[in-house]
């Protein structure tokens, strides 16, 4: 136990942050500061499942009851009480994916801040639901608590009107249907690293970054703006993920509901849970699985060689948007371990100037390319953790 709290003096300030994804919560401990020192981090998966898993970083996993995310937000609450890592809980800081056309900035959360959240749950049924139940239950059982709202989308939110505009009947755009894209605590975290590891000139130039965890996005930025990205009004565009999708043809919704009479309902959750990785290689979500089994499982082999070509055609497509390239950043679950996902990725984009180094790719360096290659291409190790945990520090003034 921490030495000043056994004297009986404060304990020490922490703030806690909330990733609430459809069947899982992140969380971890802060220790304010700057930046923000980790102190715990643990996490809450398979919610909704028979046996869902609680582990906190350095103890064993053990089994659970969280038939839904009330059950789960419970346990990891008791866990806290008890827990001497929570020291004097300052704030909770909230990843809330979709902030809608409104949310630009992180916001202190209200009673009117959660009516608005629930207005804008059409926007994205995948995440907000969910992610208002954690700040609800949270306010229930710490009703003095401050927490903070630290929207997805608001890296994004001054995109221009041309990457924003989506080429439907114009009457949608003004009940908010635009082109919002996510990632975007992770994509703030990247540019202020992009500028701390390699400078202020490399962050102001012509930069990719590819965010590719199971969730995957490309963002393109230009003298530090937002420029364009692959996730659109939902999580659901750009890239193929895990069991997203990722684009697609339109006309398929049609040709599914006259031959399977398939609702739209059934189309999203195909597009949300069964696509992507998993409904190519019929076996796994799991990039890893993919890569053990491909040499044997052709479905595997063109899942992955799927992923890899769509990425390297959105590198391709941001390029032009961004007449040029000068950085590349690779990020995120696949991103940052899997140094032949990147290479195939980059495989055919020498024209652009991109050239690994094959030893320092294998190796994960910190810059994978040639130093003749006029792109640096780099991979950084993203924490939207600690983006949140940032921001609940500036919101709420906490040192
Ligand atoms: N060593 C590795 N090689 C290949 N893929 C990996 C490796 N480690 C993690 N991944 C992949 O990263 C993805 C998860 O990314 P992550 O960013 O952790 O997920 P999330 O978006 O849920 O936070 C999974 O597809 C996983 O297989
Ligand atoms: C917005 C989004 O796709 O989030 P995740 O990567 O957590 O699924
Ligand atoms: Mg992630």
């Amino acid at each position: 136990m921490n030495k000043q709290s056994t004297q009986g003096r404060r304990a020490p300030s922490r703030v806690l942050t909330i990733n609430g994804g459809s069947s899982s919560i992140k969380f971890a401990l802060f220790e304010p500061g700057e930046p923000p020192r980790l102190v715990q981090s643990g996490q809450i998966e398979r919610i909704g499942q028979p046996t869902a898993r609680f582990s906190v970083k350095g103890a064993p996993a053990r089994n659970i009851a969280a038939p839904d995310h009330t059950a789960a937000v419970n346990v990891l609450m008791d866990w806290l009480e008890k827990s001497t890592a929570r020291g004097a809980l300052a704030a909770v800081g909230h990843r809330v994916v979709h902030g809608g056309p409104k949310y630009s900035e992180p916001e202190r959360i209200t009673a009117e801040l959660v009516e608005e959240l629930r207005r804008l749950s059409p926007f994205d049924p995948e995440h907000l639901p969910e992610e208002i139940l954690l700040t609800e239950a949270f306010h229930r059982r710490f009703p003095e608590l401050p927490q903070v709202a630290c929207f997805d989308t608001a890296f994004h939110h001054d995109l221009p009107r041309v990457a924003q505009l989506l080429p439907i009947p114009r009457r949608y755009e003004a009940q908010g249907v635009r082109r919002y894209g996510f990632h975007g605590l992770s994509y703030a975290f990247l540019m202020e690293e992009l500028a701390r590891l390699a400078g202020a000139e490399a962050a102001r130039g012509r930069v990719i970054l590819a965010h590719l965890g199971n969730g995957a996005s490309l963002a393109a930025v230009c003298e530090g703006k937002p420029m364009d990205t692959s996730m659109s009004f939902t999580p659901a565009a750009g890239v193929p993920m895990s069991t997203r999708s990722g684009d697609l043809d339109p006309g398929l919704v049609w040709y599914l509901a006259r031959t399977e009479k398939m609702s739209a309902k059934q189309f999203n959750e195909m597009v949300n849970f069964h696509s992507g990785l998993l409904g190519v290689s019929e076996t796994s979500a799991d990039m890893r699985d993919l890569l053990q089994c491909e040499a044997q499982d052709v479905r595997a082999a063109e899942a992955v060689a799927l992923f890899c070509y769509q990425v390297r055609k959105w590198i391709g497509g941001f390029a032009a948007a961004l007449g040029g390239l000068d950085t590349l950043v690779f990020a995120g679950g696949i991103g940052e371990n899997a140094p032949i996902v990147r290479a195939r990725i980059c495989k055919g984009l020498e024209f652009l100037g991109i050239e690994l180094d094959d030893p320092k790719n294998e190796a994960t360096a910190g810059v994978i390319s040639t130093p003749t290659g006029r792109v640096a291409v780099r991979v950084i190790h993203t924490d939207e953790e600690q983006m949140i945990a940032k921001t609940v520090c500036s919101v709420l003034g906490l040192v």
